[in-house]
């Protein structure tokens, strides 16, 4: 067991934690799925073969996989882990004293699994144990309203929780269907016996930070993506946070529009080699990046500059090769939106990408890449890849 230290994009991956989907994506309905960030409605078996094979990649290439609900399980161990995982789940506003009442000791008499498992999954009015006695709350509901509202986007690893050096950065997640996730990840970092040494990066900051939004482009260097969810002022509190601790001399902060295709930095770039990107070509020459440093107590902000250039110079590099996918501009939109720009680099110069981006992983391949290809047919129902359904832990440095 290595300890926690994340420097760069592709240093090769020792440790990183997976979801493994269940119970939460069998809530998705097309009443729901909208707010619940699913474009589509998921076939749930096929799903977790689909994940089970990415898990299995991973660990081919001698890649330890943790996964989410394990760790949440062994946390839970520790009473005050309960505590605030039933703080967190059990919402009175929304269920009035009683039902709030009632959940929280039937919750607590759950033995850690089945906890974990409503926590994750959600439970539904018609789920709560009986009561006695006469509540609105229980009348006025449908029986499949959410008591706990599920959490099908814990997939996606990757926003929750971001590791910059030996520290862990839990994250604001933007959208109040994922805000819950940040508590269940937290609970991970704080109680769980393998981190109990770890230091926090960005401490208990509020401004909307995704860790889709974030990309380590090599030690010291850090882009932030700003647009439909990290805000300007999640990028300038995670920029002041960084620098205070000395973990970056540089922040690029990267506006990427506001649209679902777009939703997260990585959606559009991901790093493949040291010194390479791939990268959606209708951007590739619009991206800019305000350029953020540390200044005596403040930060010193310039550009906006060409995002390439900016990038280059701060990682020391004459130029950032760009893998130009070179597609013409419907299939490279379509690819695109199926997450062929998220990949993710198990060691320099090899990734794994979804198989269906059959156009870009040819041009990697021509640049020289290793592309190993899982299915994500299912998995790619909630919009994201490999990158954004993994969150390192460690990778070995890259000098
Ligand atoms: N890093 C990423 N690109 N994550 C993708 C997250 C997808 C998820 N359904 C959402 O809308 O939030």
């Amino acid at each position: 067991m290595t300890t926690p230290h994340v420097t760069s994009e592709v240093g090769p991956l020792r440790t990183v934690l997976l979801h493994r989907p269940g119970g939460e994506l069998k809530r998705l309905t097309p009443r729901n799925n909208d707010q619940l960030l699913f474009d589509a409605i998921p076939w749930v078996d096929r799903a977790e073969q689909e994940h089970d094979a990415f898990a299995a990649v991973l660990r081919e290439q001698g890649v330890e996989v943790l996964l989410l609900d394990e760790l949440l399980s062994e946390a839970l161990r520790d009473p005050r882990a309960r505590t605030a995982a039933l703080h967190s789940g059990v919402d009175e506003r929304r269920l009035g004293a009683e039902v709030a009442d009632t959940l929280c000791s039937y919750l607590s008499s759950m033995d850690e699994k089945t906890l974990t498992g409503v926590l994750v999954s959600g439970m539904t009015f018609e789920e709560l144990p009986a009561a006695e006695g006469q509540s609105l709350v229980r009348r006025m509901h449908q029986p499949h309203d959410f008591a706990i509202d599920p959490l099908p986007n814990l997939l996606f690893t990757r926003d929750s929780s971001v590791w910059i050096d030996d520290r862990v950065a839990v994250t604001s997640l933007a959208m109040p269907a994922r805000i819950r996730e940040s508590a269940l990840t937290d609970l991970v970092y704080a109680y769980h016996p393998r981190f109990a040494q770890s230091a926090r990066a960005y401490g208990a900051h509020s401004a909307p930070v995704e860790g889709g939004d974030v990309l380590l482009l090599a030690p010291g260097v850090v882009a932030v993506g700003v647009g439909e969810r990290t805000t300007p002022a999640g990028a300038e509190s995670l920029a002041r946070s960084l620098f205070a601790d000395d973990l970056a001399h540089t922040v690029l902060a990267v506006p990427i529009t506001q649209t679902r295709a777009s939703m997260h930095l990585d959606t559009v770039c991901t790093m493949v080699d040291h010194d390479a990107v791939l990268m959606y070509p209708a951007i590739r020459d619009h991206l800019t990046a305000y350029v953020l440093r540390p200044a005596g107590e403040g930060i010193k902000v310039s550009g906006p500059e060409p995002f390439l250039r900016a990038s280059a110079e701060a990682m020391e590099l004459d130029r950032l090769r760009v893998v130009d996918t070179g597609l013409d501009p419907v299939t490279a939109e379509r690819e695109q939106w199926e997450d062929g720009n998220n990949t993710l680099a198990v060691s320099p110069g090899t990734l794994v990408a979804y198989e269906r981006n059959v156009e870009t992983n040819a041009r990697l391949e021509d640049a020289g890449i290793e592309v190993l290809r899982i299915s994500g047919s299912e998995l790619g129902s909630g919009r994201g890849g490999p990158r954004c359904m993994s969150s390192p832990i460690v990778r070995d440095p890259l000098y």
